[in-house]
């Protein structure tokens, strides 16, 4: 098995960190482009292998669209083949289909497509079998399962003759990424309204227009974590801006609660140590991919916490609740399940000598754990993984060793 060894650096002096642009930003743009009649100027897309994915099968068009792990690529690219008349089959990694998708298919067959389970009912591979014409204009969708799918339609929406009226049904989580959707439609010259739980999107077109995907907030919250463990050092982190499109930015919030200090200044943020203030309780409905980062900077930081909205967790790259509960017990600290979906999480008492992380094909696992670097020898299994979101991020890692 291939890993990587980190070993214990207490502290660093100040490091710059190049950051990686978002591939949440990157995936919907690459769709927009795809149906927008003229051409766009579009800059700084991901180096993310789940974007690197999308772009090579909208430019091959293969009849078989191979996802490999990447979830908006599958959910986004399902949309878009069944209502530009396509044949395809959607299919990717073992776990890819075991990641749900019969919410979006209902939907799209509701609209029009011709969509058939190739094996379990209610998950890929699928096999899309073209559209029929819209069938309705009003579809109303579930939204506590996963926020793509309605990102999903609500991007394919402007090009239904009779646009779509969308109602979002029961609790809506990961609601910043359906803001994502709708604000990058919208600088794309689609208009919408929503109003309460309904979401409106007329017939329209999408205007051709220049667009620079920003830096990966989701990726950058790696770097606040490691800062909160470090016994002192400071980070510039590259690229990032005060207004992003990106809900994950909300990290800056939780890292105040955690000792790090965050300073827009030109060119990106400035990170710094402050005094812990200490955090309670968190509810990360809306931004769930920081779920893992800010449960290993609590138990490091021998903080308890009530987490709240990990719904969405068990069915992402991996159940992430089972693994950040195997890997936190290596070092003494527990993700304890308690009533009504509240996780409370129970920081280390003692971090042993050396810590070996077991990543579940999950690059989330793999960077959220290389903070512990700062209070003990760490091994990351399968180091690789973080390819795909963040392939440059161990290279970024041995900028803060170098410093040392
Ligand atoms: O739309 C997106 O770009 C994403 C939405 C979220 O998924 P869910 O909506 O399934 O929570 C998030 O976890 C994922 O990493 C990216
Ligand atoms: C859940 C994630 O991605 P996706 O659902 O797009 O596979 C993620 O990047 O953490």
């Amino acid at each position: 098995m291939n890993t990587i060894y980190l070993k214990q650096i207490p502290s660093f002096p100040s490091t710059e960190i190049p950051l990686p642009s978002s591939k949440s930003e990157s995936n919907r743009v690459l769709i927009i482009d795809a149906l927008t009649d003229g051409e766009n100027e579009i800059s700084n897309l991901a180096e993310a292998r789940d974007t690197q994915t999308m772009i090579r099968l909208l430019k091959t068009n293969p009849p078989v669209f191979d996802v490999l792990d990447a979830g908006t690529t599958m959910r986004f690219l399902t949309a878009f083949a069944a209502v530009t008349n396509q044949n395809k089959v959607m299919t990717g990694t073992a776990r890819m289909c075991e990641r749900p998708i019969g919410i979006l298919v209902d939907a799209l067959r509701e609209l029009g497509a011709d969509i058939h389970y190739m094996n379990k009912e209610g998950y890929p591979p699928l096999a899309i079998h073209g559209f029929k014409g819209q069938l309705v204009d009003q579809i109303s969708i579930r939204g506590d399962v996963s926020s793509q799918y309605i990102s999903a339609l609500l991007m394919i929406a402007p090009l239904l003759p009779n646009g779509l009226s969308l109602e979002l049904t029961g609790k809506v989580g990961s609601v910043t990424y359906i803001e994502m959707t709708l604000e990058l439609m919208k600088q794309f010259g689609v208009a919408y309204t929503w109003e309460e739980n309904i979401i409106k999107v007329g017939s329209q077109k999408y205007h051709s227009t220049a667009f620079a995907v920003e830096s990966d907030w989701s990726g950058a919250s790696y770097w606040f974590s490691l800062l909160a463990c470090a016994e002192s050092g400071s980070l510039f982190l590259k690229g990032l801006k005060k207004d992003s499109l990106q809900g994950d930015s909300k990290i800056v919030e939780i890292m105040d609660h955690l000792g790090v200090k965050s300073e827009f200044v030109e060119g990106g943020i400035q990170l710094t140590k402050q005094k812990v203030k200490g955090l309670k309780s968190w509810d990360f409905t809306h931004c769930p991919d920081l779920a893992q980062t800010v449960a290993v900077t609590c138990a490091v930081l021998g903080q308890k916490v009530d987490f709240s909205g990990l719904e969405s967790l068990r069915i992402k790259e991996t159940d992430r609740i089972y693994a950040l509960q195997q890997e936190l017990a290596k070092f003494n600290a527990q993700l304890l399940e308690g009533e009504n979906e509240v996780f409370t999480l129970i920081p280390s008492v003692e971090i042993p000598n050396e810590v070996q992380i077991h990543t579940y094909d999950d690059h989330r696992m793999a960077m959220a754990f290389m903070p512990l670097m700062t209070k003990t020898n760490v091994i990351i299994e399968d180091p690789e993984v973080v390819n795909k979101s963040y392939p440059s991020f161990w290279k970024h890692v041995e900028l803060v060793e170098l410093e040392n």
